[in-house]
């Protein structure tokens, strides 16, 4: 049973989170020739406190990308 987790930073609507779901879904039965109901996909959005890329949060590049602007 395929299980395919994405971890994805907050901000995204319900409607993007539920087609890239759909899109990632299919994929993987395409691409394994899995059974549809076998295949899993589980998203985690994730705070952009607590997202640290590169030393820098992602709240924080946001805060200095709009300081620049
Ligand atoms: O890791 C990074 O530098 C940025 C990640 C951003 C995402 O994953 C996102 O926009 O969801």
């Amino acid at each position: 049973m395929p299980i395919i987790q994405i971890s994805i930073a907050q901000g995204r609507t319900s409607q993007q989170l539920r087609t890239l779901m759909g899109e990632v879904h299919d994929a993987a039965v395409r691409a394994l020739d899995a059974p549809p109901a076998s295949v899993r996909v589980l998203v985690t959005e994730v705070p952009p406190t607590q997202w640290l890329s590169g030393g820098t949060t992602l709240f924080e590049r946001a805060a200095e990308d709009t300081g620049r602007a």
